[in-house]
């Protein structure tokens, strides 16, 4: 692993650049002067403790939250011209399904707002849930499902408007260890795949390294970003590994 601060691949345009980006919320400064460029295919997790704006940096990167500061670009554009509805998909923490629509009722949820006709939507929903391995489940209802299959519903559901980047809030965090290493697993493929590039947040330093191409550190009071570590292990990577355990050793002692 890099241990140069702000190692940065050397490939493509950013398709994500942040540049001195700030955020209060009242009289708490939350985020001091982030800049940040995630490249084309990238998995970049954002680790650091309870509070550091991890969640926050999201919102804002989603344009769900605006910076006072700042200036976001998403493949060049401007974030409030970026089309977000079929280029960005989000995940959270919570799998938000709705009860009362079956699974391919709530993947279907991911394309309403956007223009696509009946046939093209029907076709993609069934695609995804092909991809997340939940062909024959259409019909199911949320509460006929496991944790892991919700989990993969809620993925199929940001997935379905094949976006170019995946924004994605600690999803699998309340997943058992099992499951979550299946999610973890199904998550590289997809995006082997497709070649999203996926930005996440995590406070879990096994699950930044097992996932990501590039960590960022951050530091609370205000978030600031103390470190980005480049993670060049090999794939995959297994969380019991040695490699990956030294890797973990080390990042521990920066967050
Ligand atoms: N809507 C809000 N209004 C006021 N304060 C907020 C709001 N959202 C977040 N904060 C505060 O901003 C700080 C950063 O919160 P944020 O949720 O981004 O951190 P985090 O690193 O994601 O934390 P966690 O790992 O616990 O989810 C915290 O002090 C939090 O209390």
């Amino acid at each position: 692993m890099s241990q140069l601060a702000f190692a940065e691949p050397a490939i493509s345009a950013a398709v994500i650049e942040l540049s001195g980006v700030e955020k209060r919320f009242g009289s708490l400064p939350v985020l001091n002067d982030i800049s940040l460029k995630v490249y084309q295919g990238e998995i970049v997790a954002l680790l650091g403790a309870s509070g550091c704006g991890k969640s926050t940096l999201l919102n804002i990167i989603s344009g769900l939250l605006p910076p006072e500061n700042g200036v976001i670009t998403l493949q060049g554009e401007p974030i409030e011209r970026f089309r977000r509805w079929h280029k960005l998909g989000y995940l959270f923490q919570e799998d938000r399904l709705l009860p009362w629509r079956n699974v391919r009722q709530n993947v279907n949820f991911g394309l309403e707002a956007g223009n696509l006709g009946r046939e093209e939507r029907r076709q993609r929903v069934e695609r995804v849930l092909k991809l997340v391995g939940l062909e024959g489940f259409g019909d199911a209802w949320p509460h006929q499902l496991s944790g892991g299959m919700r989990s993969r519903v809620a993925l199929a559901r940001s997935l379905v408007v094949e976006p170019e980047i995946l924004l994605m809030d600690e999803p699998f965090s309340k997943l058992d260890p099992q499951i979550r290493s299946t999610m973890h697993d199904e998550l590289l493929r997809i995006q082997q795949l497709t070649n999203m590039t996926v930005v996440m947040v995590t406070h879990d330093v096994e699950e930044a390294v097992v996932l990501a191409d590039r960590v960022v550190i951050l530091k609370p009071h205000p978030g600031r970003i103390h470190q980005i570590s480049a993670v060049d292990l090999p794939r995959p990577r297994v969380p019991t590994g040695k490699t990956v355990t030294e890797q973990v050793r080390l990042l521990r002692l920066e967050v």
